[in-house]
């Protein structure tokens, strides 16, 4: 069997987040590969092994790519109109080869500093005013556009 007969894994990513409380900054990563996909920006994050819990897989990601331990707030929900339906009452975000996407609020514990490695170019701190300039990935607009809606006045960490 080759893997395209294999259900695509799915990705999972986290918000990543200077505050709990009040945040201002989102930590935005450029990709450094592939060629096509060089410099363009995206949340952190990666594929979830085959057994794995989405939420296990995302934490293993950050400290792989970032040396960073994440703490996780609230899911980001897809809207409806926007998701992929991949059961009943879950919508995912459409992403790249047209896999689906989970995302998380979350914050790096303290003391810890997030720091790329091969995968990415650099980790910027980006006010949520400049965010949107940023050149995104094209299927992470509707994301971040949802992370700006949803960044005041939402129980984004309990
Ligand atoms: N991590 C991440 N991937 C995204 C985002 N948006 C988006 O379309 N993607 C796509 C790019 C890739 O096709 C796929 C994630 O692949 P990846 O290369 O980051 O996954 P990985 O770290 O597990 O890498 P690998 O083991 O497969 O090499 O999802 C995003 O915001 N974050």
């Amino acid at each position: 069997m080759t893997d395209r007969l294999l259900p695509l894994r799915p990705v999972v990513a986290a918000a990543i987040v200077d505050s709990q409380v009040n945040p201002s900054r989102l930590l935005c990563t450029a990709r450094a590969y592939p060629t096509q996909l060089r410099g363009l920006f995206e949340l952190p994050g990666g594929k979830v092994e085959p057994g794995e819990d989405p939420e296990s897989a995302l934490l293993r990601e950050i400290q792989e790519e970032l040396g960073a331990t994440i703490s996780l707030g609230a899911e980001l929900l897809s809207p409806p109109g926007i998701g992929v339906q991949t059961a009943p009452n879950q919508w995912q975000w459409p992403i790249l080869e047209g896999r689906t996407m989970r995302v998380w609020w979350a914050t790096i514990l303290p003391g810890q500093v997030a720091e790329v490695g091969d995968s990415h170019l650099e980790a910027r701190w980006v006010p949520w005013e400049d965010v949107l300039d940023l050149p995104w990935l094209p299927t992470n607009r509707p994301i971040v556009t949802q992370l700006l809606a949803e960044r005041v006045g939402k129980a984004t960490f309990k």
